[in-house]
C-alpha cells in the first residue's frame, strides 16, 4: 500500500542519514548513477544490485523464503540471502563500486572500435551480437544459467537470425558465452502458465518453437556452431541445421527428451537418424545418450572437434579465412545444398512441434519439470 511504501522509503532516508557525510554521498551518488545507465546490465547484474541496496540499507536478509514457483521474487530473495552476514558498511561500498564498475565499462565500450555491434542499432538482453572481419557473431549471454534459452532470448535469437541473414556479412556464428554452449530451454518457460491455462501456454510455445527452427531451416548463408562447451536439449537438435559444427573437446551432447516427457524436435527426427543411422539416434533421442565431442564427430553431427586450449583460436583463424571466400559462391552453394530438403524440413517442424504441444500439457511432462525445480529447491 502506499503508506506502507512511504514508511519503507522513510525508513531507507533514515538510514542513509546515519551514514557519515562521505558514505552517505558516495552511496546518494552511485543510486542516482544508477539511472544514468544507457545499457540494461542484465538480469544477473540487476540481482546483484538489489542485493547489496538491501544488505546495505536492511542488513542480511531475514524475510521469509517466497515460494518455489514466485520466480523473480524467489530471484531476488535468493541473491539477497548470498549475501549471507557481509557488513552494512561492506555491502554499500560493494554496490558503489559495482555501480561504479557499470559507469565505467559504459563509458569504455563506447570508446572500443574492435568488434561492433551488429545491425541497425537492435541491443539484445540476453544475446551478445556482433560484426567483425565479414562474421557476425550471435553469442548466447546468460552464462550464469548456462545459457538456457528463455522465450525472450528464442524471440531474440530469431531476431539476430533475421538481421544476420540480410546484413553484409558472410558468415553467421552461433555460439556460447561462459563455459557452456547452451542447457536447452530453459525449464521456467514452463512454470509461466497464462490465465487460460497450460493449453494456451503450449500453444504460444509451439508458434514460437515452429518459428524459431523455420528461422534455422530459412537461414540463407553458411551458419556455424562454435560449440564452446557442453549442449543440451533444443540447442543440439537445431544442430543438423547448420553448415559446420565446430565442438571443443569438452563439449558434450545431450538430449534428454524422455527424461522430460517430451519428444524430438529441431527436425532431429529426421536429419539424426539421416546423419548417424535409425539406431544411433534412437540412442540419443529415445534413451537420452550423452555424446562427447568426439562421438559426435564420428557420427557426423560434429564437423571437427579442438583441443580446448586452442579452440577459439583455432577455429576462428579458419572461420576468418572461410570469411574471404566469395559472398555469392557460398551462399548459393549452401541454397543448392539445402533447397532439396527444405519442404520436408519445414514439414518435419510442423510434425514435431504438433506432438510437442501435446507433450506439454502432459502430466509426464510436468512431473519432470517439477521435480527439476524440486531437486533445486531442495539444494
Ligand atoms: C517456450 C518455447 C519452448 C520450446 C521448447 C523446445 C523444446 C526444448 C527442449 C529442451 O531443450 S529439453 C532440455 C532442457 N534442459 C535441461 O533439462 C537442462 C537442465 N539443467 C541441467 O540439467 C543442469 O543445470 C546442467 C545444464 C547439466 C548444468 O549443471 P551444472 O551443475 O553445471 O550447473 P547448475 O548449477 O545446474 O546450473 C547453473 C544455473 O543454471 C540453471 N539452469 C541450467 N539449465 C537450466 C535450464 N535448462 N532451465 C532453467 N535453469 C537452468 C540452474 O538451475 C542453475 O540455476 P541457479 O540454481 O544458480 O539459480
Amino acid at each position: 500500500s502506499l503508506i506502507h511504501a512511504s514508511l519503507i522509503l522513510f525508513t531507507l532516508k533514515m538510514e542513509v542519514l546515519l551514514l557519515n557525510d562521505d558514505e552517505a554521498t558516495q552511496f546518494e551518488q552511485a543510486k542516482s548513477k544508477l539511472s544514468t545507465l544507457k545499457n540494461d546490465p542484465g538480469n544477473e547484474v540487476k540481482l546483484k544490485i538489489y542485493a547489496l541496496f538491501k544488505q546495505a540499507t536492511q542488513g542480511p536478509c531475514n524475510t521469509p523464503k517466497p515460494g518455489m514457483l514466485d520466480f523473480v521474487n524467489k530471484a531476488k530473495w535468493d541473491a539477497w540471502k548470498s549475501l549471507g552476514s557481509i557488513s552494512q558498511d561492506e555491502a554499500r561500498q560493494k554496490y558503489c563500486d559495482l555501480i561504479g564498475s557499470l559507469v565505467e565499462a559504459e563509458s569504455g565500450s563506447s570508446a572500443q572500435v574492435s568488434a561492433q555491434p551488429a545491425g541497425s542499432g537492435a541491443t539484445y538482453e540476453t544475446l551478445l551480437v556482433t560484426k567483425e572481419d565479414d562474421i557476425t557473431t550471435i553469442k548466447l549471454n546468460r552464462p550464469a544459467k548456462k545459457n538456457a534459452i528463455t522465450t525472450e532470448m528464442y524471440n531474440e535469437i530469431i531476431a539476430a537470425l533475421e538481421q544476420a541473414a540480410t546484413d553484409d556479412s558472410v558468415i553467421t556464428v552461433v555460439t556460447g558465452a561462459g563455459d557452456f554452449y547452451c542447457s536447452g530451454n530453459d525449464l521456467t518457460n514452463f512454470t509461466k502458465i497464462p490465465e487460460n491455462g497450460v493449453e494456451e501456454m503450449a500453444r504460444h510455445g509451439a508458434d514460437l518453437l515452429r518459428k524459431y527452427v523455420n528461422a534455422y531451416i530459412d537461414f540463407p548463408k553458411p551458419l556455424v556452431a562454435v560449440v564452446n562447451g557442453p549442449a543440451v536439449g533444443v540447442s543440439v537438435t537445431v544442430l543438423g541445421l547448420f553448415d559446420l559444427v565446430y565442438a571443443t573437446e569438452r563439449a558434450t551432447f545431450h538430449t534428454p527428451f524422455s527424461q522430460l516427457g517430451q519428444s524430438a524436435e529441431g527436425c532431429s527426427s529426421y536429419i539424426f537418424p539421416k546423419l548417424m543411422g535409425a539406431a544411433k539416434a534412437s540412442e540419443m533421442l529415445l534413451f537420452n545418450k550423452k555424446l562427447t565431442a568426439v562421438q559426435a564427430c564420428e557420427l557426423g553431427l560434429v564437423t571437427e572437434v579442438f583441443p580446448d586450449s586452442s579452440f577459439q583460436s583455432e577455429v576462428w583463424t579458419r572461420l576468418k579465412a572461410y570469411a574471404k571466400l566469395p559472398r555469392n559462391s557460398l551462399a548459393l552453394s549452401k541454397q543448392l545444398i539445402r533447397s532439396v530438403e527444405k519442404e520436408r524440413l519445414h514439414a518435419v517442424n510442423d510434425a514435431e512441434v504438433e506432438r510437442l504441444m501435446e507433450r506439454w500439457t502432459s502430466d509426464e511432462c510436468f512431473n519432470a519439470v517439477m521435480s527439476f525445480f524440486q531437486a533445486k529447491a531442495k539444494l
